[in-house]
């Protein structure tokens, strides 16, 4: 069980952005350097893609091979695969393609399999295949109702603990098709990063990390890393801490 949240608060988004992107890659690095192949997982949103373009730039004078970093996500959308709403086509393009990442497993896309229960199925399957034991870093967004993933308030999906990933209908947050891992698989990570940021996200941020509170009504409760869960804030993101 992990113990208390870290809390690191940086003064502005961009701050924060290239605060996460430096202290990830020293982690793989690390990883790397004791011989691991890390196993990462991304998430989409917009503090996550200023994290993911900090990576593009700093990683030249990183020590991280990402040729052996095994990249997954903790959601997806259910679109066609050259959809600009893809977090898998936002990710290659602000960075894996960059860093030269080949071990991305992408979620199916709604122009290869029929629909997003077949593609929560395969992508159970292949984290099973490629024996994710757990995550070494596994980065994840809040929404302003505090979801997690794709896990919504007061939706069936929270309870979907048997499955790797799970197909979501008339996703509160568009597009309305997604898949995501369940709350069983987002458990299994060592390190647990929350990236949150403006103050649009504060109310969320503060029942997220408040003594007392539902699951339920606050998915991201439901989120901790077996060894560290840390939450990477920027003032307004942690008025309400
Ligand atoms: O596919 C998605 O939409 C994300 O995975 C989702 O969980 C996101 O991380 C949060 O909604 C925060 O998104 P913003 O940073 O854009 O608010």
């Amino acid at each position: 069980m992990s113990f208390e949240p870290r809390i690191e608060v940086q003064p502005d988004a961009d701050a924060l952005a290239t605060a996460v992107a430096g202290e990830l890659l020293s982690r793989l690095a690390d990883l790397q350097a004791s011989g691991g192949t890390p196993q990462i997982g991304l998430t989409g949103g917009t503090i996550a893609e200023a994290v993911h373009r900090e990576l593009a730039r700093l990683s030249p004078d990183a020590d991280v091979d990402w040729g052996r970093v095994v990249v997954w996500f903790g959601d997806e959308r259910f679109v066609p695969a050259g959809s600009p709403d893809r977090n898998a086509g936002q990710a290659r393009a602000a960075f894996l393609d960059a860093v030269g990442a080949t071990q991305v497993h992408e979620v199916p896309a709604a122009d290869q399999v029929a629909t997003a229960a077949e593609a929560a199925e395969a992508y159970g399957n292949a984290m099973r295949e490629h024996g994710a034991g757990s995550f070494d870093v596994l980065m994840l967004g809040i929404g302003p109702d505090g979801h997690v993933a794709s896990l919504f308030p007061g939706r069936p999906e929270l309870d979907a603990d048997d499955s790797v990933a799970v197909a979501v209908a008339d996703s509160p947050k568009p597009p309305p098709e997604r898949v995501s891992l369940t709350f069983a698989a987002l458990n299994r990570a060592d390190v647990v990063w929350f990236l949150a940021s403006g103050e649009g996200k504060a109310e969320a941020v503060g029942r997220a990390l408040a003594p007392e509170g539902s699951i339920a009504e606050t998915p991201a409760r439901g989120v901790n890393g077996s060894v560290e869960t840390t939450w990477w804030l920027d003032r307004d993101s942690a008025s309400a801490v």
